[in-house]
């Protein structure tokens, strides 16, 4: 039988809840229950080796959550992804750590998220990982996740930095530096070739600790609230249902799509969306599921190439540019991979038979300002909208880096590499936006449903507090009020540590 009470109930062992719990061992002398509805990922060649992490999507231990229908891609739904599995998304996810720039830490302060300005989240940074390089000002070392850069690139990752550096580029030898610009080899959460993530560095190893339960397939249904407070979760395993006590806290960790959905399905959320769909609101609180913020990655300027390509290598890509759409952008807000397979969208596809010997150049919007939502459906399902490439700005910035993209694919280290362009076909503005609005797909990135904050719309404060009700906090990706200018793990682990100090 699962436990029925704890001092601290964490709901979901993602990137966010394996940190959390390791931390709440060592930080408080509480008891400390997992609640995960998936199970392990130790058995799955797609979670331990980086060349395979696409075989997740879509797969057994998927959530395989949908956006759409899409108003600024065509009316295309699409597949969004989220690991069901121990270490969540970060044991399905393409490997890639890092941080994105100061900035937007610095946003985040500046909106009302105090104490989460750059300078103040980096020792939390700082204490997960594990360095290569040794422990420095920005680094940590010896800590939970051994991160690593990409060495012996695969050729079209080799290209992407050479043409990046004759493009006027700098060379990145560090992505994970405060203010990054430039091009240069990804660092993956990696050691030795196998994944590593906060489910093998931090959660893992404790698993034996007397003070700490795991329940792995055990799905939470819902918030027990009582008197403006919430006292526990009900969860289901095997088709049973349970409950569990939390003495001190509960804390969400269950993602983006989770959390929000747990909050709104226990009454926690727009009063009018809830009674719309049957659920009796206990607190309005109205920026439950709004603000959902994504970031679109373009699948993709596809070339065919010149020679066999070698074997796969990395986690697909092995490098990263980070430039900006226009000279006047404060911070970089596009981002370009070079992926070493034909990774295009189905609608690139069709308009563009790809060749099997190919491989793609993939910007990606980060500075988004599209913003999307996450509501409940009256059958107890998520109807999520990314809304991704609605806002001007950001097709122009799409728009941008595509035009970019192909400058970097003119350079001599590309060209030497590509026998013909694939896709896009035309390249006046009106065939570059139709392209980008049937090219993006979501580069699974859902953040900022719980958005932290002090406005009316914040979910939770800066001390990551469920607003209005009391020992209940959120603490994972749904919590950023913007997304950060990179992917979002690295960002997400943080927020974890941070949480821990917070409820210390
Ligand atoms: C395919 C893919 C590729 C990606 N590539 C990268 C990348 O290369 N680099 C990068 O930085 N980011 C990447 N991301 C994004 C990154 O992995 C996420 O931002 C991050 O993992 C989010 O962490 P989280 O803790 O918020 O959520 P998750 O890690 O998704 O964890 C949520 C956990 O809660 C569990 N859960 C949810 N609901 C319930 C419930 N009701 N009851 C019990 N358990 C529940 C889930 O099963 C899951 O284990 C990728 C994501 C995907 C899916």
């Amino acid at each position: 039988m699962p436990p029925r009470s704890a001092d601290y109930v964490v709901v979901g062992a993602g990137s966010a809840g394996c940190v959390l719990a390791r931390r709440l061992l060592e930080t408080t002398d509480g008891t400390v229950v997992v609640l995960e509805a998936g199970g392990s990922p130790d058995d799955l060649g797609s979670s331990t080796d980086p060349t395979r992490w696409v075989e997740n999507i879509g797969a057994g231990h998927d959530w395989t959550y949908t956006y759409g229908p899409e108003p600024g891609l065509e009316g295309r739904t699409l597949l969004l992804s989220r690991g069901r599995v121990l270490g969540g998304s970060g044991s399905t996810n393409a490997l890639v750590w890092v941080r994105g720039h100061r900035a937007d830490y610095d946003g985040w302060a500046a909106g009302g998220a105090t104490g989460w300005g750059f300078d103040e989240v980096l020792p939390a940074f700082r204490r997960s990982e594990d360095w290569q390089d040794g422990a420095s000002e920005v680094h940590g070392a010896g800590g939970p996740v051994r991160i690593e850069r990409c060495t012996d690139l695969h050729p079209v990752a080799q290209a992407l930095v050479e043409a990046g550096i004759s493009s006027g580029m700098p060379y990145l030898d560090d992505i994970n530096i405060p203010e990054p610009l430039g091009a240069g080899p990804i660092t993956m959460d990696v050691h030795d070739g196998v994944r590593t993530s906060t489910w093998t560095g931090h959660l893992r190893p404790v698993l034996d600790h007397e003070r700490l339960t795991v329940v792995t397939g055990a799905q939470v249904t819902g918030l027990t609230l009582r008197g403006g407070r919430c006292v526990g979760v009900g969860f289901r395993v095997d088709g049973e249902t349970h409950e569990i006590r939390a003495g001190r806290e509960t804390v969400l960790c269950a993602g983006s799509i989770g959390s929000a959905r747990l909050l709104l399905s226990s009454g926690i959320g727009p009063a009018e969306h809830l009674r719309a769909v049957g659920v009796e609101p206990v607190l309005d609180l109205p920026g439950v599921g709004e603000n959902l913020q994504e970031h679109p990655i373009l699948a993709g300027l596809c070339f065919e190439a010149a020679e066999e390509l070698p074997p796969l290598r990395d986690n697909l890509e092995g490098s990263m540019a980070f430039w900006r759409s226009a000279p006047d952008v404060a911070v970089p807000d596009l981002t370009f991979v070079s992926v070493q397979i034909p990774y295009v969208s189905a609608e690139v596809a069709a308009a563009h038979p790809v060749p099997a010997n190919a491989f793609v150049l993939a910007p990606g919007v980060m500075g988004v300002r599209s913003r999307g939502r996450l509501r409940l459906t009256a059958d107890g399902g998520v109807d999520l909208r990314s809304n991704m490439l609605t806002d001007p700005a950001d097709v122009d910035a799409a728009v941008a880096g595509v035009e970019i993209g192909l400058e970097l694919a003119d350079q001599p280290a590309f060209r030497k590499l590509v026998a013909r362009r694939v896709a896009p076909g035309g390249t006046d503005r009106a065939s570059l936006e139709q392209f980008v609005r049937r090219a993006a797909l979501p580069y699974f990135h859902p953040v900022g449903t719980c958005a932290m904050g002090t406005g009316d719309d914040a979910v939770v404060d800066p001390q990551l507090r469920v607003r209005g009700i009391e020992g209940l906090r959120v603490a994972d990706a749904s919590v950023m009020p913007t997304i950060t200018s990179a992917n979002t793990n690295a960002p997400t682990v943080m927020i974890a540590e941070r949480a821990a100090e917070l409820i210390a």
